[in-house]
């Protein structure tokens, strides 16, 4: 049965998905990457394609912005047969450490936003990439020479309200940089016994308009993008 909002009927989706904000950035994924990709849903925009990277089934579907959407995708790629999703995205560094385009690996997600509170009814919880997921994208990251960051970021739902004294406050708990989708993709996929993952590039530094030069962050972007896909491959069949 084809669903709401990813209008797709079952076995139009791979069981491995990669999950970007921006729909040009699935295009691009698509087009760059997959091997035979073909359109399976624009409803609303997010556009979803199905292809394969060195032989194994891979879809890229777009979440659109923030996590009620987010969740909406990820809910409906469960309901279809996903069974990996692994988000591209990118994020604002909240630390000198983390330089323009870096990729950030991400092994948690502080839940500063409304959907995993309203999915969760309030309680405490942790969203978490699988481990297995952040281990196979740590070793495609080596294999390939890419440098990484590894460590916690924090989901966040108004882009505008961060300032750089809010990512001072939280790069001094540990957190790498700022997103806006990754707790709700983490959670949704915990509840339905899915793996999970964050593969982020450094778009700006938190409170900073000023974004990365548009071929620098998107080199930062091809590099997420095969780290991922290094991922998935290593993953299928696990
Ligand atoms: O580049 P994407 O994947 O959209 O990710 C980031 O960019 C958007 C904000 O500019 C939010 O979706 C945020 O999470
Ligand atoms: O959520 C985000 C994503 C990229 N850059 C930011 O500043 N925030």
């Amino acid at each position: 049965m084809s669903q709401i909002h990813v209008r797709a009927q079952p076995g139009d989706v791979a069981e491995h998905v990669l999950l970007p904000g921006d729909p040009n950035r699935a295009r691009h994924i698509a087009e760059t990457y997959l091997e035979g990709a073909a359109l399976y849903t624009e409803h609303r925009g997010l556009l979803g394609f199905t292809g394969t990277y060195q032989g194994v089934r891979v879809s890229v579907q777009t979440t659109g912005m923030g996590c009620p959407s987010a969740a909406i995708v990820a809910e409906e790629l469960a309901r279809l047969g996903a069974k990996t999703l692994i988000r591209v995205g990118t994020l604002g560094g909240a630390t000198p450490q983390v330089n323009p385009a870096d990729l950030v690996i991400a092994t948690a997600a502080v839940p500063n936003d409304g959907t995993t509170r309203q999915l969760l009814g309030g309680a405490p919880y942790a969203p978490a990439a699988s481990f297995e997921v952040v281990e196979a994208a740590v070793q495609a990251a080596r294999a390939q020479a890419v440098p990484h960051h590894v460590g916690l970021i924090m989901t966040e739902d108004a882009f505008y309200a961060s300032t750089p004294e809010h990512a001072r406050l939280w790069a001094a708990r540990g957190v790498l940089g700022f997103e806006m989708e990754a707790s709700a993709v983490f959670l949704v996929a915990a509840l339905h016994g899915l793996r999970a993952g964050c593969l982020t590039a450094c778009s700006n530094d938190i409170g900073d308009p000023q974004l990365v030069p548009d071929e620098v962050l998107a080199a930062g972007v091809d590099r997420m993008v095969r780290v991922a896909l290094g991922a998935v491959v290593a993953l299928d069949g696990r």
